[in-house]
C-alpha cells in the first residue's frame, strides 16, 4: 500500500478561540499548534506528506516545505472547512491516484496519537467506504427544545463524537465533496468528510479513538492540549 497523504485544513479564522492570531498559530509547547500537529502526523511511518490548506495571504505560515523528512505542501483554502479540504484534495491530484487512501486531519487537533493512526489505517483500509476516528459518548445526551428545555434524552449507546483523521480513497472523497458542496441543500450539513460520503449513501467505519484527541476550539482547550502533550503518554 502506498504511504498516505494527509490534507490538513488550516485556513480557519478561529473566531470561537477569540485570539489576535488564528488559533492554528497559537503557541503550544514551544511551537505553533499547526506545526505541532504536522510534526505528529509526519512522524508516522505510513504518512507520505501533508497538504496544508491555508488562508489566502496567511502572514503566519512559517514556510515549511519539509518536516520529519516528509514533504509539506500548501494550497489556498476556502470559505468553509469542507471547501478547504476540497482545495487540498484538488492540489494533491498530481501526487495521488483515485484508489490511493488519503486522510484529512484538523490542524486544531494536535494531540492525535500514533496508535490511533495505526488503528485507523489498519481497520479503515479494509473498509470500502473508509473510516473515521471517533469517541463513544460517555455523558447522557439531551436534545434541546426552543426555550432551553429538554426535548428528550437520546440513546447514547448509538452516539459517537467524530474526530479526525478521517480516511477515504482519494477519488471517492474528492467526488463526494465536489458533488455535495455544489448542492446548497446539502452543503450546510457537511461538517466532516464522512458526512459527504454518507450523503451519497456511504457508511464509513467508526474506529475507536482516544477521548483526548481534542479539537482546540476555545482558549481553555489550548491549556488542556498543553496538559495532554506534556503528560506521560
Ligand atoms: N474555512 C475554513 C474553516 C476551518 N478550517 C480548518 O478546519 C479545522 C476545524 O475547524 P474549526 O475548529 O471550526 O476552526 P475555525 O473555523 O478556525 O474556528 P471558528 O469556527 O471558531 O472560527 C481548523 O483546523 C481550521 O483551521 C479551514 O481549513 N478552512
Ligand atoms: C471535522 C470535525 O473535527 C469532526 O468533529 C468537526 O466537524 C469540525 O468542526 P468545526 O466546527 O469545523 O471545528
Amino acid at each position: 500500500m502506498n504511504r498516505i497523504w494527509v490534507v490538513v485544513p488550516a485556513a480557519g479564522r478561529g473566531q470561537r478561540f477569540g485570539a489576535v492570531i488564528p488559533k492554528q498559530y497559537a503557541p503550544l509547547v514551544g511551537a505553533p499548534m499547526l506545526v505541532r500537529t504536522l510534526d505528529r502526523l509526519l512522524a508516522h511511518p505510513k504518512i507520505a506528506g501533508a497538504m496544508v490548506a491555508l488562508a489566502a495571504h496567511d502572514p503566519h505560515w512559517p514556510g515549511l516545505t519539509e518536516l520529519e523528512g516528509k514533504p509539506v505542501r500548501t494550497c489556498i483554502g476556502g470559505e468553509e472547512r469542507a471547501d478547504s479540504v476540497l482545495a487540498g484534495l484538488r492540489a494533491l491530484a498530481d501526487s495521488v491516484g483515485n484508489d490511493d487512501w488519503v486522510m484529512v486531519h484538523d490542524a486544531a487537533r494536535p494531540c492525535v496519537r500514533h496508535h490511533d493512526l495505526d488503528a485507523l489505517i489498519e481497520q479503515g483500509t479494509r473498509h470500502s467506504d473508509g473510516a473515521i476516528l471517533a469517541a463513544p459518548v460517555r455523558d447522557t445526551m439531551k436534545q434541546g427544545a426552543p426555550g432551553g428545555r429538554i426535548e428528550k434524552t437520546l440513546p447514547r449507546s448509538e452516539l459517537w463524537r467524530a474526530l479526525t483523521p478521517q480516511l477515504f480513497r482519494y477519488g471517492a472523497l474528492f467526488g463526494a465533496l465536489q458533488q455535495v458542496l455544489n448542492d446548497p441543500a446539502l452543503k450546510p450539513g457537511i461538517t466532516d468528510e464522512a458526512s459527504a460520503i454518507e450523503a451519497l449513501g456511504g457508511r464509513p467505519l467508526l474506529v475507536v479513538g482516544d477521548d483526548d484527541n481534542i479539537k482546540v476550539t476555545t482558549l481553555h482547550d489550548l491549556a488542556l492540549a498543553e496538559f495532554i502533550l506534556t503528560s506521560p503518554a
